[in-house]
């Protein structure tokens, strides 16, 4: 039988500036050699971080797009869910689950809800409730601090500071609603930025030097060069570790430009390292 290359269902947003979902994430996982199909769920002109957008909710059109997939007879290696813009849409994204994964496809839900204790200006509390839905399909989940307190209906914690106690609490609670991983990301850990893993039931962590503020769009980067490197074979931690790795060398050229927070990550200059993963 011919070989074939890994495709990604990427199930988010479209947004034409400031670098999020979508259009950092397909140049990406494409140059992880690995095609990446989009199904939108909204197109924006900027991301929500922006005092002002325009949103064109694509809710309506998602599932006549779905069929035509299925028309088509495809199929996927994984699916990585991002930011949805209302109840529906997870209603339709459960479809697509039905619909497209086969034996093997992965779930990876990135939880795009808020961020430092704050959900964003999009994220309804009924649409953070219908988001647990999605948990019981995954097979990784990759929230920040915001979103695993959100899934969980615990309290953000009033410094951002977690135990690793607690963050095992919480891994193997979010665990219990059905992805067998969760990577914690973005934790407050001094100079430094942590990431928590859970896989397969045992806890670690590793520690990243923190580089400027807080810039949007590192947790589609984080997602999606995690979803390419499990497609690739690559292990979880080991995928976590590159992601990482990566969002710290675009950080640090986004201080060098002095680029505003809200603008994203200048992923373009260092792409040729995910060509060697
Ligand atoms: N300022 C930073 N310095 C170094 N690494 C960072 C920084 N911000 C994010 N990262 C890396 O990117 C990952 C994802 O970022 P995070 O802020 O959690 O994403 P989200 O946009 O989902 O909140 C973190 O776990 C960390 O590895
Ligand atoms: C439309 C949209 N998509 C995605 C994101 C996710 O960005 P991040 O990767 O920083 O969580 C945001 C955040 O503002 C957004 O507004």
């Amino acid at each position: 039988m011919t070989a074939r290359q890994k495709r990604i269902a990427l199930i988010n947003d479209v947004t034409g500036f400031g670098r999020c979902s979508v259009t950092v994430q397909l140049p990406l996982i494409s140059a992880m050699r690995i095609q990446a199909c989009p199904l939108p769920t909204a197109i924006l002109s900027v991301h929500t971080g922006f005092p002002k957008h325009y949103l064109d909710d694509y809710t309506a059109h998602m599932r006549p797009y779905m069929e035509n997939w299925t028309e088509n007879g495809l199929d996927f290696d994984a699916i990585l869910t991002g930011f949805l813009g209302s109840e529906e849409q997870i209603e339709v994204v459960l479809d697509a689950v039905h619909r497209f994964k086969g034996r093997d496809t992965l779930i990876i839900v990135d939880p795009v809800m808020g961020d430092n204790g704050r959900l964003y200006s999009s994220y309804t509390p009924a649409l953070c409730a219908k988001m647990r839905q999605l948990l019981p399909h995954a097979d990784v989940v990759t929230p920040n601090l915001t979103e695993a307190c959100q899934l969980l209906d615990l309290p953000y914690p009033a410094d951002g500071e977690v135990t690793e106690n607690e963050l095992l609490v919480m891994a193997k609670r979010l665990a219990a609603m059905g992805p067998q991983d969760v990577i914690i990301t973005g934790l407050h850990a001094g100079n430094c930025v942590r990431t928590y893993l859970y896989e397969a039931g045992v806890g670690s962590s590793f520690d990243n030097v923190k580089i400027g503020r807080d810039r949007s769009g590192s947790g589609d980067i984080f997602a999606a060069i995690v979803a390419a490197s499990l497609v690739r074979g690559i292990s979880l931690s080991e995928g976590a570790k590159c992601a990482a790795a990566f969002i710290g060398h675009c950080l640090s050229f986004a201080e060098e430009l002095d680029l505003p927070w809200n603008y994203g990550l200048p992923f373009e200059e260092f792409m040729g390292e995910l060509t060697k993963l």
